[in-house]
């Protein structure tokens, strides 16, 4: 359609100038990323339209209106002129999903804004606001009001003027004085962050290009880049991440999606301690302008929780344009402390956000019930606890459900929502509206053990101490796991997390500590194998980053740089001379699997119990809650792409090499899907003789 009323403006007489814009107040979003099996329907063939526009020989003014994205940003560069909405947002996101600008804006934007400016917002995607575009000249102007009349007026204003100096192919890539160098630090600085991520390393490399090679030389060299990243496989992991994202929106329940939630205006956090998770939580509803009292046990609590949401807010308003109104937090309107429970009767919902101590959460919880008004909605921040037994403790189970926020809650996307027995339909809409008004990521899940996130780790961490007891070591398993692109491996994250949390979780379970039944076996709890190491380190006051050893040493109580500990070398050592266990090497391959495929293996349980309603869930939340590497889709998208057979052969392989680990042993539905021909993951949940999910 571009094309044709290209052709026709330029070859009408009476058109004088030409103006594009979008519909329904959006310029354009990009390409279908549905398009992505045939390249043709991406970038490709987008690129010469582009160069099109830009050789007309009439004026051609872009009205930028609400976004203009990807391709779309990329047609408005083939324009003369640029007029954008103060509210519009501009981007080249293929990075996220892959890709490149492959419609030649590699090659245009360094030429109208500079190669800094062009390379930062290609090789990371981010959105600009018109403020900024204008501050770059990315656009000539900006207006508040009606954007297509501005550009008609613009149109109409450079008639007859030289279009050459618009052309952006024609200008050269503007010079730094210290290009180079520039280019060599910026490329250090991608590889570093990418982990095996291919697409930002080829988007610097296509803005070089820029600088090296005139703009035809350039394009084929973006195309070429665009190709590599188009069979990478990645692109498809990525392109499956955007929509699974969007697929955990839609939830079901037996009588159908419910679409109906409260409307709250105002929240009441209930945070006994406000603690990290209660000072994120706290943070990300103000940032998502809702009303918040922040109820305390004590003022000795209030005054310290008070002061470390207010750094936190403070900082949040200063990455923000004009964030110290937008956040308006000295408002008592919009952020209250207090220690007085009367403020109870008025809100439409509690976020409670305690200790992790059932006894604990029962007692308010059964406090909430009489004091709260009918309709409040009360929500449990826990990662792992029974919502059916906190619940138990009110009159009205059914408003009560589980949000697990992850530390840092104002920076972590995931939310996982957690329905028990009881709770109505309309209680978890109303999560989720809240999930997507804190911009989060809400995701419905089923009440077990460790719900879905928690309960996956779990299989997980344990195989990575198994791997220790059995000749490994903390920075060899971590290397293997950040090779494949996590950002930190499992005993990094349990140094960062505090190993006192677990230990704390597995006395109150019985597992080790005085609970403990006398004359347990060191290695056995329950029939199965148990390894005591992370509890041994913990009896040795070894909680990790907070006290300054872990599975790592570091240079302080507090401190982040984790260094091997030659401790840990030799304690691992002499446990094994201890327990008599014959050490051997053990590959990475081995590391690998074992850690992924245990995980895997428990999604799959987790689906076929109907725990979560499809591997695009699990999926969402292992990307946005795990830092599980977004270029590879997710666990279950991993696993389709390995091939379900073959993790089923290699789950096979380590259950007979260690028959009393259960979470090994391969689960029936995965059997199932392999029996039936390795299915494809979008056919998966057809498999299951329960149709519709637990919900
Ligand atoms: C040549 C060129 O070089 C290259 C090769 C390209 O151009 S590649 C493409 C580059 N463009 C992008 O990467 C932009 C991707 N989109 C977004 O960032 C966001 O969508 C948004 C624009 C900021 C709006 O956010 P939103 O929160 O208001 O709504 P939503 O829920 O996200 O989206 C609303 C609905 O629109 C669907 N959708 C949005 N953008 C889409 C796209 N580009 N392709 C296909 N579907 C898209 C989305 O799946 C959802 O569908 P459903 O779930 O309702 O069925």
């Amino acid at each position: 359609a571009l094309e044709d009323g290209l052709k026709k403006a330029d070859a009408d007489p009476s058109v004088k100038a030409v103006m594009i814009c979008g519909e329904n107040g959006k310029f354009s979003a990009g390409a279908d990323i549905r398009g992505f099996s045939s390249p043709k329907t991406l970038g490709v063939a987008l690129g010469p339209i582009v160069s099109l526009i830009e050789s007309s020989e009439k004026p051609v003014v872009a009205a930028i209106e609400g976004v203009a994205l990807g391709g779309g940003l990329e047609v408005a560069l083939g324009c003369h002129y640029r007029v954008a909405h103060a509210k519009a947002r501009m981007g080249l996101p293929e990075v996220t999903i892959g890709l490149l600008p492959g419609a030649e804006g590699t090659q245009r934007l360094p030429r109208l804004i500079g190669v800094p400016a062009a390379l930062d917002m290609i090789t990371t995607g981010k959105h600009i606001p018109a403020t900024e575009a204008l501050k770059l000249g990315l656009v000539d102007e900006i207006v508040e009001e009606n954007t297509i009349e501005a550009a008609i007026r613009l149109a109409n204003k450079v008639i007859g003027q030289p279009l050459g100096p618009r052309r952006l192919s024609l200008k050269p890539v503007p010079k730094l004085p210290n290009m180079e160098a520039f280019l060599q630090e910026a490329q250090v600085k991608v590889k570093r962050q990418a982990r095996g991520f291919l697409a930002p390393e080829l988007c610097f490399q296509a803005v070089q290009a820029a600088t090296q090679r005139p703009f035809a030389e350039g394009v084929r060299r973006e195309r070429e880049l665009f190709q590599v990243l188009l069979s990478s496989g990645q692109a498809q992991a990525l392109q499956y991440a955007f929509f699974a994202e969007r697929a955990v929106h839609r939830w079901a329940t037996p009588g159908g999606i419910n679409l109906l939630f409260i409307i709250f205006d105002s929240i009441l956090l209930l945070s006994l301690g406000l603690g990290t998770m209660g000072q994120g939580i706290v943070t990300s509803l103000v940032k998502a302008n809702i009303p918040v009292v922040a109820l305390e046990q004590n003022l000795e609590y209030l005054n310290k929780g008070r002061k470390a949401v207010m750094v936190l807010l403070e900082r949040e308003a200063k990455k923000m344009e004009g964030g110290a109104q937008k956040l308006d937090f000295h408002n008592p309107a919009r952020l209250q402390f207090t220690v007085d429970f009367n403020l109870l009767h008025d809100v439409d919902l509690v976020i409670e956000a305690v200790f992790e101590n059932m006894a604990l959460k029962k007692e308010i919880f059964h406090k909430l019930s009489n004091i709260c008004k009918p309709g409040a909605l009360l929500c449990t921040n826990t990662s792992a606890l029974d919502i059916d037994e906190i619940a138990s403790a009110t009159s009205r189970p059914q408003q009560v459900i589980g949000t697990h926020f992850f530390s840092p809650a104002h920076v972590m996307r995931l939310l996982e929502i957690i329905y028990g027995r009881h709770t109505s339909p309309s209680a978890i809409a109303t999560a989720m509206q809240l999930a997507k008004d804190m911009k989060k990521v809400g995701v419905v899940v089923g009440n077990c053990f460790g719900f879905v996130g928690n309960r996956m780790m779990f299989p997980y961490v344990e195989q990575a101490v198994f791997l220790l007891e059995e000749g490994s070591r903390p920075e060899a398993v971590d290397q293997v796991l950040e090779d494949f692109g996590f950002k930190i491996g499992p005993f990094r994250m349990s140094d960062l997390a505090g190993l006192d949390v677990g230990w704390r979780s597995r006395k109150g379970q019985g597992l080790t500590g005085p609970s403990l039944p006398a004359g347990s076996s060191a290695r056995q709890r329950r029939g199965q194998r148990y390894s005591p190491l992370p509890d041994l380190l913990c009896e040795r006051g070894r909680f990790g980053q907070k006290t300054g050893k872990g599975w790592y040493q570091y240079e302080r109580a507090g401190g982040r740089t984790a260094t091997p500990d030659p401790w840990i070398h030799g304690f691992l050592s002499q446990y094994r001379d201890t327990h008599r266990i014959e050490t051997r090497y053990i590959d990475q391959e081995e590391i690998l699997e074992r850690c992924l495929f245990s995980l895997i293996n428990e999604g799959f349980a987790i689906l076929a119990e109907g725990i979560a309603s499809g591997p695009e869930h699990l999926d969402v939340i292992y990307l946005n809650g795990y830092g599980w590497p977004k270029h590879r889709g997710g666990p279950m998208f991993y696993a389709s792409t390995v091939g379900l057979p073959r993790v089923l052969a290699k789950l096979q392989k380590y259950s007979e090499a260690h028959p009393d680990v259960p979470k090994l042993r391969p689960s029936a539905f995965l059997k199932k899907l392999v029996a039936v021909g390795n299915a494809p993951l979008k056919e998966w949940m057809s498999y299951l003789s329960r149709q519709s999910p637990k919900l």
